[in-house]
């Protein structure tokens, strides 16, 4: 059963008065509405587990009652950073004024202790309920399952917070949360211990130096890093009088910036562990004895967490996170015994047995380290992020689940596994490197390469991140040329990923779209543009020889390549208007032309150029374009300047004008033979355009969620941007659009392997056309809800916009695509 808040109430402890006087003065000066006299205050002080003591205060002013609460350090020396109620008063302030994060409004904070002893603050009474036992005894099994959902949904609502705009931004340090963190729990336990103390567990200090060893990455880089509150357990939660909701996170003592998942595994404690009963003969939790009828599993109750933060699957550092909260909870245990020795501990009996506790806690530390499996490698059914949002989407609607894994865009196992180790890939590694790429690229070093990026290549290919757009039917061709149809293909990488991990265009796409949330993430993956058609050029349609000089190169990511069609003189759009010559002299070809928009050419690591001209002027319309391999550093090719796109000049890669001035390269480069230009342009752009199309849903789905954070953290007349109706309306439109496009793309990915790129070309065309305008839809409604900060360059949107606007262009204006749509529309209807 739940306790009401106000059952918690207990008369005042000893020692624990209050000049009420001093207090109902002070609370008259700086507590807006506070009664005037005459009015009378009583005090009674709440009895569950505050360390802080805390008040209730009820204000009687005629019929009337006023309640409020109170919460104080307690009296005596305390430890520097212990107790700290100014803090708690700073992150409940920023919470309540700028979130939705529920949590009490606080009225005031008293740093004066003449006034009643010791600093406190006053706070709003929440009247709900308190669930104080993890089992919820006396609960019916549907209001569990709805209490433990609530429950990772208000853990997740704080873990979303944009710190840095509510104010919170120097709260504490986000990176490295846990190394410092081992340290402090293991030196606090070896005050705790030893001579002259309770005896030294040598298991804990075997438990900290295996934490050590096991501190997870993305704990350096604090892509993990956000609001932590410490301490986050259903008993400091207050439930809604009668709903099955938040309706108050409490007790912000511990409260700091760090690794979120820290409080994820604290919150899942009941599963590991039970030690709410002093006298049990077993200590073990959930997991082991029985989860209580109704209460999700605890994979079900991350799937939560994770769906509404959009955080990936903690499946491999889940060992590391409950361990780490087990030592902290063994150190706490073995400081209050300690304390409880000395004659001075606070925790009245309970405090007797805490040594044991302590022990009791290593040991399960120590058998959840060894357990085979602690978590499934990926969320449980129907909590599956599979088809994207959509799947997601649909099945929160009431009623209209999917039948579970069935129906077209429902990706298999591999996919899922895959998409969840890149957007783990993207939280951990790319979106904290975004600000330094791009500050690298305004400097005046813009056109050298982050080294950091290097090495970002190296951990995809280790993750078996790597090639993963090349199409199956690609690779066969690529094996057969160049080994023999031999498996044992020769590779950089431990994953052998030379050739892919054997995909569709259609699994791709779910991959494809994740990697366009972020500008820089495609070629870390080695899956940028324009690589990957260049790529698929040569897949498609080089000799051996080429393969074997430029693919290999390509596929290992050692080298980076332009393709330079578009001519400034000409309506390049229409490829038949170019004006390159390429013209045969013995065993050469020499190339005269003005090319621009090549981009990548400024690359540092640029070295191929696949370049269209014509051989022959006088065959026919489409046989006069032919494709040459042009190695940049041959003579006579000058990369003149880059262009700029809005400003942005996407350095180091840029797009650049390019001038070929009797640039001789031997026969042998040409591709496929003269006059096949135009076959070869088909056969590039098809899936090429569908890759923009599938990074263009990611970008929109990135401007989606900030718009959605925005929105929810930024107050504008006295409400929340999220709770104006115009903007409701708005989000709910740009989700419309973006779910309309991301099913046309994968429905083109999808035609594209069955029915091959010239039947599919309606439909890639219509994706082309309506990625690019749904894109800008939502970017543009993102930049418009984050105000200025929207067009400036302190978010990733100006520049993504920037990004989508060309694709409205390159790869063949709207209207060309129209054109395309349009002709085969009529054509069946003449049929
Ligand atoms: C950021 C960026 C990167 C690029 N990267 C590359 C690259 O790597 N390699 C490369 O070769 N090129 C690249 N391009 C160039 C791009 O492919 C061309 O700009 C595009 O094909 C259009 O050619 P154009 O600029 O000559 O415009 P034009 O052909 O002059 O067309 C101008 C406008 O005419 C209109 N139009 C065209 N056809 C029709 C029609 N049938 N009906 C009605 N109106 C029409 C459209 O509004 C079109 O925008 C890039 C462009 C940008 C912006």
């Amino acid at each position: 059963m739940a306790s009401r808040t106000s059952d918690l109430l207990v008369r005042i402890q000893p020692g624990s008065d209050l000049n009420v006087d001093a207090l109902f003065r002070y609370a008259q000066a700086n507590v807006q509405g506070f009664p005037s006299s005459p009015a009378k205050l009583t005090l009674s002080q709440f009895g569950h587990g505050q360390s802080n003591p805390t008040y209730l205060m009820e204000v009687s002013s005629g019929a009337s009652v006023k309640r409020y609460v109170l919460r104080k350090k307690p009296p005596g020396k305390l430890l520097q950073s212990a107790h700290a109620v100014e803090r708690e008063f700073q992150v409940l302030e920023a919470l309540s004024v700028h979130t939705e994060v529920p949590v009490p409004k606080v009225f005031c904070l008293c740093t004066d202790p003449s006034i009643i002893g010791t600093p406190f603050y006053i706070m709003e009474y929440l009247e709900g309920r308190i669930y104080l036992n993890p089992k919820l005894p006396g609960v019916p099994p549907e209001r569990r399952d709805a209490i433990y959902h609530a429950t990772a949904k208000a853990l997740a609502t704080f873990h979303s917070v944009n710190v840095d705009s509510i104010g919170l931004g120097k709260y504490g340090r986000r990176d490295n949360f846990c190394k410092r963190q081992v340290e402090r729990w293991a030196k606090q336990y070896m005050l705790s211990t030893g001579e002259g103390k309770p005896e030294c567990n040598p298991k804990m200090l075997e438990l900290a130096s295996w934490l050590r060893q096991h501190i997870p990455l993305e704990d350096s880089s604090g892509a993990t890093g956000g609001l932590v509150h410490g301490d986050f357990r259903i008993d400091n939660i207050v439930f809604h009088p009668v709903e099955d909701k938040v309706i108050g996170i409490l007790d912000w003592e511990l409260s700091t910036l760090g690794n979120q998942m820290c409080d994820v595994a604290h919150s899942s404690m009941p599963y590991i562990l039970d030690v709410t009963n002093d006298n049990a003969e077993s200590y073990d939790g959930f997991e082991v004895t029985g989860i209580p009828q109704g209460i999700p599993s605890l994979a079900e109750y991350l799937a939560e967490y994770c769906s509404v933060t959009g955080k990936p699957w903690p499946g491999a550092d889940w060992k590391f996170y409950v361990a780490f909260s087990l030592f902290r909870v063994a150190s706490i245990y073995a400081g209050v015994y300690h304390r409880w020795i000395m004659g001075n501990a606070s925790g009245g009996e309970r405090a007797q047995i805490a040594g044991k506790l302590a022990n009791v806690v290593i040991d399960c530390a120590w058998t959840f380290i060894n357990r085979k499996s602690v978590l499934p490698d990926h969320p449980p059914s129907g909590h599956s992020i599979a088809g994207g949002y959509l799947k997601q989407f649909v099945n929160e609607s009431e009623g209209q689940g999917l039948p579970e894994e069935k129906g077209k865009f429902v990706p298999s196992q591999k996919i899922l596994e895959l998409r969840n180790k890149l957007l783990k890939f993207m939280e951990d590694r790319i979106y904290p490197m975004e600000n330094k790429f791009y500050e690298l690229a305004q400097s005046s070093m813009r056109w050298t390469i982050h080294p950091e990026e290097e090495k970002l290549k190296e951990l995809a290919k280790r993750e078996g991140l790597w090639n993963l757009w090349i199409p199956l039917d690609s690779a066969a061709r690529a094996k057969k040329l160049l080994f023999d149809d031999k498996d044992n293909v020769p590779s950089g990488d431990a994953s052998n990923l030379l050739l892919g991990a054997g995909l569709s265009n259609l699994e791709y796409g779910y991959l494809c779209e994740i990697m366009g949330r972020s500008l820089c993430a495609p070629q870390v993956f080695n899956c940028g543009a324009p690589d990957t058609g260049n790529m698929e050029v040569l897949l498609r349609y080089g000799s051996k020889e080429q393969l074997q000089e430029w693919l290999i190169p390509l596929l290992e990511g050692k080298i980076r390549s332009g393709f330079a069609m578009t001519e400034p003189r000409v309506a390049s759009s229409d490829a038949t208007n170019i004006e390159c010559s390429i013209v045969r002299q013995g065993d050469s070809y020499i190339i005269n032309g003005t090319k621009w928009w090549t981009s990548g050419a400024m690359d540092p690591r640029c070295r191929l150029l696949i370049v269209m001209g014509k051989t022959d002027f006088n065959a026919a319309k489409h046989k006069q374009q032919s494709m040459i391999l042009v190695d940049i550093k041959t003579p006579g090719v000058q990369v003149k300047r880059p262009l700029m796109v809005f400003g942005f000049d996407d350095a180091p890669h840029g797009h650049a004008e390019v001038v070929f001035e009797n640039v001789r390269v031997p026969a042998k480069n040409i591709l496929l033979g003269e006059g096949r230009g135009f076959e070869i342009a088909q056969g590039r752009l098809g899936p090429g355009r569908l890759h923009h199309c599938m990074r263009l849903v990611g970008a929109a789905e990135r401007g989606m969620q900030m718009m959605a954070q925005r929105a929810l953290q930024r107050k504008v007349f006295g409400k929340l941007i999220a709770e104006q109706g115009s903007f409701q309306s708005d989000i709910a439109k740009c989700r419309v659009e973006l779910e309309k496009t991301r099913l046309l793309v994968l429905e083109a990915a999808d035609q594209l392997d069955r029915l091959g790129n010239k039947k599919a070309r309606g439909i890639i065309a219509m994706a082309k056309v309506a990625a690019p305008n749904m894109a800008l839809e939502v970017l543009d409604m993102a930049m418009q809800v984050h105000g200025a900060a929207g067009v400036s360059s302190d978010t990733v949107l100006a520049h993504l916009w920037a990004a989508a606007r060309t694709l409205r262009i390159a790869d063949g204006p709207d209207e060309v695509h129209l054109g395309t749509i349009a002709k085969l529309e009529l054509r069946r209807a003449k049929l």
